[in-house]
């Protein structure tokens, strides 16, 4: 298997492709990018303070502070605010996030507006996975308190029996390199040549070519637009997958 960031062997998928397997990226892809600035972030920011203060021994949260390597709270606390400030996908900082977005799915306070046609597709197909930077943890709770697009008051979808398996930052590698989705094929078993990624990030999607995978690019409202936008099969929704 050829793998290279510089030998883009990209496969665009045409009208009649069947592929068995999907891999799809969360934010800007299955639901909107202000979910995570406007809702998921705040919520987070919010907590920040009084979790670096609260720190106990031996928590979960404490062992995922302790990461950071860095014993004075005042520092702490500005140096995870500036990782969300900057959106950096940091491995310790997601893991952290997971946690504490825990408290607001678990109260009925979060819940996740997956697209329609998301929620459609990813019932409808057989193999489904996940490759967000958001950790795994994360990923299930989204999924997990989906907003039911046709009772949006009601209680939430639990998508999460549809899903084949989940893979983030720390289990496969950072989104923007071709090992990753290296690794991937490796975990669920399939051949490039089987499987579809979605995301709206080109660098992912370059990434993800550099194996052979097909890709096509999210086009979502709010999205970034992306230069060379041409060079990918562009999706606005599921519907036609
Ligand atoms: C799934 S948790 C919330 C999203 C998040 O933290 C994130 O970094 C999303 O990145 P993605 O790779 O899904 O674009
Ligand atoms: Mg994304």
């Amino acid at each position: 298997m050829v793998i290279g960031q510089n030998v883009l062997l990209a496969r665009i998928p045409k009208m009649g492709d069947n592929y068995s397997t999907y891999l799809l990226d969360i934010e800007g892809t299955v639901c909107p990018i202000s979910f995570v600035k406007e809702t998921l972030s705040p919520y987070f920011t919010k907590k920040v303070p009084q979790l670096v203060q609260q720190d106990t021994r031996d928590s979960p949260v404490s062992n995922i502070l302790s990461q950071f390597h860095i014993d004075d709270k005042e520092q702490l606390q500005a140096h995870i605010l500036e990782l969300v400030a900057k959106d950096v996908k940091d491995p310790i900082l997601k893991q952290l996030q997971g946690y504490i977005w825990a408290q607001g799915y678990e109260s009925g306070q979060i819940k996740a507006p997956v697209y329609a046609d998301a929620i459609d597709f990813i019932k409808r197909k057989k193999r489904v996975f996940i490759y967000s930077s958001g950790s795994v943890k994360a990923q299930k709770l989204l999924f997990g308190y989906v907003q039911d697009p046709n009772a949006p008051a009601h209680d939430s979808l639990d998508l999460n029996s549809y899903i084949d398996g989940y893979f983030d930052i720390n289990t496969s590698g950072k989104k923007t390199e071709t090992q990753s989705y290296a690794n991937i094929l490796r975990d669920i078993g399939a051949k490039a040549s089987e499987v579809l990624f979605l995301s709206d990030n080109p660098l992912e999607l370059d990434a993800a070519a550099g194996v052979g995978i097909a890709t096509g690019l999210a086009s979502r409202p709010g999205n970034a637009p992306v230069p060379d936008g041409q060079k990918y099969q562009v999706y606005k929704n599921f519907e036609t997958l």
